[in-house]
């Protein structure tokens, strides 16, 4: 059973909340579209993001996340609707706004020839970051744990150590609003967590972090507050916390069942809904204590054995679930 680490997970995710904070408006979107041809995109979007936090845009492949995100860094003209990036307009002074947001590059776009410390000086030349490069240089490379390969060519970093480099550039020019696509994809369980890292310290910055995934460990783990989207659409918009406290769902329960445990399990007190796979079962329920209380009697009284029980906390994946139907990963 997980209850302890579940009651400090919560402590955790309300910490975060930012509950009580005094709010300033960074992002104002409203009424966003974009369509590539019979494909609408990007479907009457609304959101705001405040100074200083970190929100996710979780969503499943094609939802519009990387539109609406390219849309919000000025790259992309939307068809309809308004964008302000810290009151900038984003179409009609996509200039100004490139010198105060930061944008994570993929990293195939990056010289593969230079080396991560010429990369660097490269794109503050052409940000035109004032002065002596050396210094800013210097403190990114520390940043993103990259000195020692700072002589080292772009195509010879692993995965993991090309994505930091693209954050690092993203923080190239100071600004106040940082953009990050799919920080992670691609990469294993350590490097993404080496990114999760630099996700909090460029927060520690003060700086505000726009990031889109379609991980819902990564958008609980990270963000403050979350979009969820899905075909163009925000279904709905919270911090984590409360996203997943709006479910009718506490938990799900799964269990090996050795013998037949047929009928009976959908009318156990707190039961929500059932699912079987050969002799695993997973019980979805609204109150755990009373639904293990029920499910053991239930299992003692048949003769019935069951193995491996656990519970597994509802989470951001439930939250998806319960809107669409559907599964993040489908
Ligand atoms: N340049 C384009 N031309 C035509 N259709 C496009 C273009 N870019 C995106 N689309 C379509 O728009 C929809 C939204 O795509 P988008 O890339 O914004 O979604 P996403 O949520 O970022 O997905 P992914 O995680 O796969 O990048 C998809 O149906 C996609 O096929």
């Amino acid at each position: 059973m997980e209850s302890v680490s579940e009651e400090a997970r919560v402590e955790e995710l309300a910490t975060r909340s930012g509950a009580g904070d005094v709010k300033e408006e960074v992002i104002r979107i409203r009424g966003l579209r974009k369509r590539y041809g019979e494909v609408v995109a990007v479907d009457g979007v609304d959101l705001t993001v405040y100074r200083g936090e970190v929100f996710g845009i979780l969503g499943p492949n094609g939802a519009g996340k990387t539109t609406t995100l390219e849309m919000v860094e000025g790259l992309r003209r939307p068809d309809e609707g308004e964008i302000e990036v810290a009151g900038y307009d984003a179409v009609s002074e996509a200039g100004k706004l490139k010198r105060i947001i930061g944008v994570q590059l993929q990293t195939t776009a990056l010289f593969d020839y230079l080396s991560v410390e010429e990369t660097l000086s490269l794109f503050a030349d052409l940000y035109g970051v004032g002065g002596s490069h050396g210094e800013r240089v210097r403190s990114l490379l520390e940043m993103v744990s990259l000195s020692e390969k700072k002589d080292a060519r772009v195509n010879q970093l692993s995965g993991g150590q090309q994505q930091r480099l693209s954050m690092a550039l993203a923080l190239i020019n100071d600004p106040q609003v940082v953009f990050l696509d799919e920080p992670t994809t691609g990469l294993d369980p350590q490097a993404r967590r080496n990114m999760w890292e630099m996700v909090r310290k460029i927060r520690s910055e003060g700086r505000t972090i726009v990031l889109t995934t379609h991980y819902m460990e990564e958008a609980e783990e990270l963000c403050d507050r979350v979009a969820v989207m899905d075909r163009g659409r925000v279904l709905v918009c919270d911090t984590p916390l409360a996203l997943i406290r709006s479910l009718d769902v506490d938990a799900t329960v799964l269990v090996t069942v050795d013998g037949r445990l047929d009928g009976g399990l959908e009318w156990l007190p707190g039961v929500r809904g059932v699912e079987r796979s050969g002799s695993d079962v997973r019980l979805q329920t609204a109150n755990t204590q009373d639904t293990i209380t029920a499910l053991m009697r239930f299992a003692a009284e048949r003769g019935v054995r069951l193995r491996n029980l656990s519970v597994q906390s509802a989470n951001l994946e439930d939250v998806f679930i319960s809107y669409t139907g559907r599964s993040l990963r489908d």
